[in-house]
């Protein structure tokens, strides 16, 4: 089917909103009366230009206050659309929105709807144009969609469809069931959005907090079974009205736009991208750095040793177990300090998950970073993390521990390690992007999106994981962008002894963030210890949480640049993170950077 997206989803002019829409793989648009009247081009320009890039322009939106007015009040209305068709000739633009009214005057009488709508349609018809009704969830008379279509069936004018709107209709609580009643023919339009479950004034909630479908809370996807099974086969249209949205830039958001919309089709059967294939683990997490010396005597105290160097590059993989961490120094990576900026997951099909990154759009990278390199198969993650799709040891399949030579034996004191999690913050403004590209590209679940207090500001977090648990990402959202505390990624590392993996650290000269004698009172007046145990904890800094499944006990190392170690012991199937925590943890690294000024 036909996708298209309204003008206001995006941000900018209308040139740059055509522009973003038309790059990013829509088909058409839907012109909203705003863009048109601030933009520097004629009527004429603006189709020309659509025209070029290749956009159909679907709908033009919207005219309100029109239906159920006295009668003087209806003349000046049809007067107002009078002069929208001649402008929507000239735009080449054959279908209206009309939302229902709001205004103070119109009245309660559906039979005077009908019959003004349909006058409306007469003037429409003769100009060739097509009116979709759509009732919007704060109409004053008319506020659902099976209301909405009541009237326009009683008009039976064949000028006069309805418009669905998936955000008016389920926000309502309405049941989308009757939808399959409506004949298809009739469905003149659809506009699908998603939003947040929240409890607000349902106008509030519409024009702000509107995301793209998946981002949210509400079934888009039942909802569009519904309007298939009507027989509707006009475009699919996304219309979302998002403070974030409105300032981030156009071009990405279009694409978060293309691929929400070609995950919904897959969701309903009408697209087939070559199908996911959760990944089965961490094959290595990349560290970047201008200086190695200070990453790697965290890795050192933490147990791992150097065992392999990249042949053609500065790169030295490090390993515990399971565990590997890429150092790499190279010329190109030195600007930001250290960070986390690749992750490696083990993919049962590298190149299909790679195919079906690329039908949803996500940005291949070049699959040889070096002449002479492997051939990995690689994509960026909305903030720019490299994600390869890894064979680790797998005969057949290109590998990326043949583009490293071993220069000592994988050995280590203690247990064999793992990356339990990783934690990678977001730009502000592509939180909910990254969600969904996570669970859409790479088959990931995401979780419920918690707030954790910092002193500062306060965060989102979110995990997305796999439901074994092999791979666990943590997005997070953080307040001020120069808050380097709040933006710090994290390795969390698996063990099987937190307490013994502490003590080794902190024995190897590993210094671990120091945790307030508060947090332990606390911890004594929630929960029963053995004797010592919290003796322990307090001496270590290690924080400990419960959920139904199990026991979590977590620690971090000081932090690095932009990054930092966990060491967590997960027992008895514990699904969460430890979100309880994440405060006093994030106030104790705020009170350690205050102190030595770092
Ligand atoms: O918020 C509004 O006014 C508005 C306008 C047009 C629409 O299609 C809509 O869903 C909402
Ligand atoms: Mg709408």
């Amino acid at each position: 089917m036909r996708t298209s997206i309204a003008t206001v989803s995006l941000s900018g002019s209308l040139t740059e909103k055509l522009t973003a829409a038309s790059l990013a793989g829509f088909d058409g648009v839907e012109i909203f009366e705003n863009d048109l009247l601030a933009s520097p081009l004629t009527p004429e320009e603006i189709r020309a230009r659509c025209a070029d890039l290749g956009l159909t322009i679907d709908l033009y939106q919207p005219m309100r206050d029109v239906e159920a007015l006295p009668e003087e009040e209806f003349g000046r209305a049809l007067r107002r659309a009078r002069h929208k068709f001649e402008l929507m000739r000239r735009l080449g633009a054959d279908t209206v929105l009309v939302c229902s009214s709001v205004s103070p005057h119109a009245v309660d009488d559906d039979a005077l709807a009908a019959e003004q709508l349909g006058r409306l349609a007469d003037l429409a018809r003769d100009h060739g144009i097509r009116v979709a009704y759509e009732a919007l969830a704060w109409g004053r008379h008319i506020s659902t969609y099976d209301h909405a279509w009541q009237v326009v069936e009683s008009a039976g004018h064949p000028a006069l469809g309805t418009c669905l709107d998936s955000f008016h209709i389920l926000s309502r609580g309405s049941d989308p069931e009757g939808i399959g009643d409506i004949p298809g023919d009739k469905i003149f339009f659809l506009q699908l959005a998603d939003a947040p479950l929240l409890a607000m004034d349902v106008l509030q909630w519409s024009r702000h907090y509107r995301c793209f479908p998946g981002q949210g809370g509400f079934d888009v996807a039942g909802l569009l079974r519904h309007v298939l099974r009507a027989g509707y086969d006009g475009p699919l249209s996304l219309e979302v009205f998002n403070d974030v949205f409105r300032q981030s830039e156009a071009g990405p958001t279009a694409v978060d736009a293309r691929r929400s919309l070609l995950t919904l089709q897959e969701t309903v059967g009408l697209a087939a991208p070559p199908a996911p294939a959760p990944p089965t683990g961490v094959a290595f997490a990349e560290l970047v750095t201008p200086d190695a010396a200070p990453v790697a005597a965290a890795l050192g105290a933490l147990g791992f040793a150097r065992t392999a160097r990249h042949r053609g590059k500065p790169v030295d993989l490090w390993q515990r177990g399971d565990a590997r961490v890429l150092v790499n120094t190279g010329p190109a990576e030195r600007r930001d300090g250290t960070r986390l900026a690749a992750v490696g997951l083990e993919a049962p099909d590298p190149a299909g998950a790679a195919r079906r990154a690329e039908a949803l759009v996500a940005p291949v990278l070049p699959r040889r970073r070096a002449p002479g390199d492997a051939p990995l198969e690689a994509v960026a993650a909305p903030d720019g993390t490299e994600l390869f799709f890894c064979a680790t040891e797998r005969p057949g399949l290109p590998d990326w521990r043949a583009d490293f030579e071993d220069v000592a034996p994988p050995s280590y004191d203690g247990e064999p390690w793992r990356v339990d999690h990783l934690s990678l913050t977001q730009p502000w403004h592509q939180f909910d992007e990254a969600a969904l590209f996570h669970r859409a590209v790479l088959g990931l679940r995401p979780q419920e999106s918690v707030d954790v207090a910092d002193p500062y500001g306060l965060l989102r977090s979110r995990a997305v994981s796999t439901d074994d648990g092999a791979v666990r990402i943590v997005l997070t959202v953080g307040p001020a962008p120069t808050d380097d505390t709040a933006h710090a990624q994290h390795i969390a590392l698996a063990t099987d002894d937190v307490v013994a993996a502490a003590r080794s650290y902190r024995a190897a000269g590993g210094p671990l963030l120091p945790i307030p004698a508060n947090y332990y009172d606390d911890l004594a007046a929630r929960f029963e210890f053995a004797d010592g145990e919290l003796e322990t904890y307090r001496e270590l800094g290690i924080l400990y949480d419960r959920d139904a499944h199990g026991t979590f006990r977590h620690c971090y190392t000081h932090t690095v640049g932009r990054v930092f170690f966990e060491l967590v012991q997960r027992d008895g199937g514990y699904r969460g993170y430890g979100a309880a925590n994440a405060p006093v943890r994030l106030a104790a690294q705020h009170a350690v950077r205050g102190f030595t000024g770092g």
